[in-house]
Order: C-alpha cells, then structure tokens, then sequence
C-alpha cells in the first residue's frame, strides 16, 4: 500500500491521478480523525508551503544576481569605453551577433578605421559555440566587447542605448542556414522577426535614433529564375521559411522606416565564405569531411543540373556593409515620433559570377591536397534553391561596391585559416 507521502508527493503525475479517489478517502479518515490532528497538519503544510515559495525566490534572484553578464558600473564603463570614437567624424556601431562570421569580420574593421564597436551575441549552440568564444577573444584582444545576451532582452537593448548613443546599429545577429529551417523552424521567427521587431522598438525610441543596416539575404530571390538576380525582381516565392522570415525582415523594416523614419539598409548577402566562417556551411563541411576521409553529399538540381551559388568572399562583404554605414543617411525621428523621411535602401552584395558546386569540390581538393569521395543526389525538398546570382549596380552605384575576389583566391585564404585553426588531424575540427 502506498505511504502517505507517496500520495500527497506522487513522482508522476498519473500515479497521483490513479490514487486520488476511495484510497486517498480512507487515509484521511484514519490520519484526520480528530479536528486538532487536522488543524495541526494543515499548520504544518501552511509552514511547508510558505518556506516552499521563499526559498524558491531567493532561488530565483540568487540566479538572476549570478548568471547576470551585464550591468554595473564597471560594465558601463566597459561598454563606454568599447563605444570610443578615435577619428574626426567616425561612428559608434552597435554591432549584433558580433561572434558571428560576419560580425566579427566587420567588427574589426570598424574598429581598425578608429569607429566605437560594441558587440552583441548569444554565442547559441546552432554551431560549436568554441569557435564563437575564439572569434570573441579575437575581439577582445583588438578592444571590441562583446556583450552576451540575447536580441529579444528588450531591457539590455535599452541599457545599451542608455549608456552609449549609438550612432548606427549594424544588425547581424540571426538564425542563419537555409536548410535548418526544417528541423527548427521556431528558432527563425525567434530570432528573425520577435529579434528584429524586439531591436527595432528600441532603436525606434532611442534619442537619437541610430541609422540601421542589417543582414537580409539572397535566399528572398527564391523561385525567381530571372537573372541576374536584381534589386527590382519579385521577391514573393520564397523556397524556405528561412527566406521568409528574412523577406519579412524588409516588410517589417520598411514599417519602422515609414512609421518612425528610421534610416533603414538591407543587405541581401550571397553564399558569404572566408576564414572564421560558419561550419554548416557547404565549404566549411566540405572541408572538413575531405580531411578527415569522410564522403561529401553534393546536390544535384532538377534535369540532373549542377547547382550553382555566386559565393562571396568575406572581404569583399566587409567593405560593402562598411559603404552602406558611410552612406546610410540619418534617421529623422525622436522620441519615437517621425520629423521626415529617411533613407530605405536594398542592395544585392555578391560576387556577379556564380561557380557550380561541384567546380566548388574541385578547387578545394586542389588547395587540401586531397581527393574528395563524391556523394552525388538528387536535391531534397529542403528549401534549397538551383542557383543564385547577384546583379551588384544598385551597390556599386551608391558606394562604388566591387568585389575583387575570385573563389580560388577566397578558397584558398579559407584554406589556410582552416588549418592553422584547427590542424591537418585536429579534432576540433570534428563535429
Ligand atoms: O546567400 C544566402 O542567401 C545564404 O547563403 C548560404 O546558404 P547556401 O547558399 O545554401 O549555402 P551553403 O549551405 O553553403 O550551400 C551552398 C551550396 O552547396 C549545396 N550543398 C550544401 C550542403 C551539402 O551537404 N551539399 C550541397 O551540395 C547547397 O545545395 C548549395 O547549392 C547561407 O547558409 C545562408 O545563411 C545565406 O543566407
């Protein structure tokens, strides 16, 4: 027969529903035969359940005081002295996903040029998070402090803003990776579209208000078959919800440029690849699996076509998001209320000359000095699209963007980062 205990405590909740009916009866007749036994035991789970509740708020701010990575004087200070403009006329950037591939690669520039830079990242776990910690050393060591903590923290967004007056928010922070978006789809409208609005609000009201560029992406050409893929294309086919989700990151953008006359730049990257890069990548997994012996999975389009991506090499993107700060224009409200228009700008930064994935495996078993063993298959329903393919006038035309890299020359600074990183046999490498 089951104790007391048992049946007031039960471990599962099915085992309490079962016993809740005639057993439960009887034992409280026998334990509540008398009115003071009763009035004792329920002194006693009044005591209980009192010491329950403060033991578990003292819980709860005992966590709060100690997980809590920003905030204090001392943080302030560091924040501000992140944000410290060293050149005549220079910027204070409040750079998202700073720990990213990217962030970090355009993080250092602004800083090297003399801008203020503070990061922002939650070093999720979408990818080995090790390697956003050593992307956040990298920063450190070169003064950028990147602060932990997550886009949708409307309360650190605004504490952010109360201690710098950011200039320009270069916004990078996302859940990135077309095919991801399957197994994850939550994850994309948390940080895509509640990130984004969450960011947006507060620089909508923050005095003044910054100017944004931010990181759309080629995927919102979707079904579009037209090429080269221009600004003025149709953009309403996406193939994955991560193309959605960043096709509605412009719709929303556009709401807060004309609401509140927030200077607003997207930038719709294509295929983005280099040293400090992302490991779900095609060029990144490729690489690894090459050298550690494992077989490649290479997709394959409709009519058995090879699939093509116009990859762009991660210093040729830098200078484009560093253009677009340099010409974005002022955000004309305040205090959350429009004074006039301000700037919306779309631009297409790619490299105008797309390579086959297949010509993308040849050019890395040159550099690695390795033979890749070939999967070959059909694409799956992921979301992928054939090819993409950047028409770049619109960039070139406001800030003279062009590209200068070729993906042999990319691949092969991509390569030697690889190494040195990680090693011919380094395990880290292994995921
Ligand atoms: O430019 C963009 O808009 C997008 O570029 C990349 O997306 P994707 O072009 O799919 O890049 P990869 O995941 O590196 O794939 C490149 C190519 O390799 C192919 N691939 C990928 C993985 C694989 O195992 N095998 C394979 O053949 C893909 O189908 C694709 O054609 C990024 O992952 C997105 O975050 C970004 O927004």
């Amino acid at each position: 027969m089951p104790s007391l205990e048992e049946e007031l405590f039960p471990s599962t909740p099915g085992k309490f529903k079962i016993d809740r009916g005639h057993g439960m009866n009887r034992h409280f007749h026998r334990c509540f035969a008398s009115t003071s036994t009763m009035f004792l035991w329920a002194l006693f789970l009044i005591a209980l359940t009192a010491s329950y509740l403060s033991f578990q708020s003292f819980v709860d701010s005992g966590s709060r005081y100690f997980s809590a990575s920003w905030g204090g004087i001392q943080w302030e200070k560091q924040v501000r002295n992140s944000a410290q403009i060293h050149r005549p006329g220079g910027m204070s950037v409040l750079v998202t996903g700073a720990a990213g591939f990217v962030g970090t690669h355009v993080s250092l520039a602004l800083k090297k040029r003399g801008d203020g830079v503070v990061g922002l990242d939650n070093f999720n776990n979408y990818y080995d998070p090790s390697l956003k910690r050593a992307r956040k050393s990298l920063l450190n060591g070169n003064g950028v402090l990147v602060v932990e903590g997550d886009l949708n923290d409307a309360k650190l967004l605004a504490k952010l803003f109360d201690v710098v007056a950011f200039t320009h928010v270069m916004h990078l922070a996302a859940q990135a990776g077309v095919r991801y978006a399957m197994e994850n789809p939550n994850s994309y409208v948390h940080s895509n579209i509640a990130g984004l609005v969450t960011l947006l609000e507060v620089c909508k009201s923050a005095n003044p208000q910054p100017s944004i560029v931010w990181a759309s992406s080629s995927s919102v050409y979707g079904l579009n078959d037209k090429v080269p893929f221009s600004e003025a294309d149709r953009t309403d086919r996406p193939a994955s919800l991560y193309a959605a989700t960043k096709k509605a990151g412009e719709e929303i953008t556009h709401t807060y440029n004309h609401i509140y006359g927030l200077s607003i730049t997207g930038l719709r990257f294509f295929t983005v690849y280099g040293p400090w890069g992302r490991p779900d990548m095609a060029y990144f997994s490729f690489t690894r699996n090459i050298l550690q012996g494992k077989p490649i999975t290479i997709y394959r389009g409709k009519y058995r076509a090879d699939l093509a991506r116009d990859f762009t090499y991660i210093d040729d993107i830098v200078k484009g998001c560093l253009g677009s700060l340099d010409t974005s224009g002022k955000s004309t409200g305040s205090g959350g209320k429009k004074k006039g228009n301000a700037p919306f700008r779309i631009f297409n930064l790619g490299n105008t000359s797309p390579v086959k994935v297949p010509e993308l495996v040849n050019i890395l078993e040159r550099h690695l000095k390795v033979k890749a063993k070939r999967n070959i298959v059909d694409m799956p329903g992921n979301g992928d699209v054939p090819f993409t393919h950047a028409n770049i006038s619109y960039a070139q035309r406001a800030f003279g963007y062009k590209p200068t890299t070729d993906l042999q020359t990319g691949l092969k600074k991509f390569v030697k980062w690889y190494l040195s990183y990680y090693g011919y046999n380094n395990r880290k490498g292994l995921q």
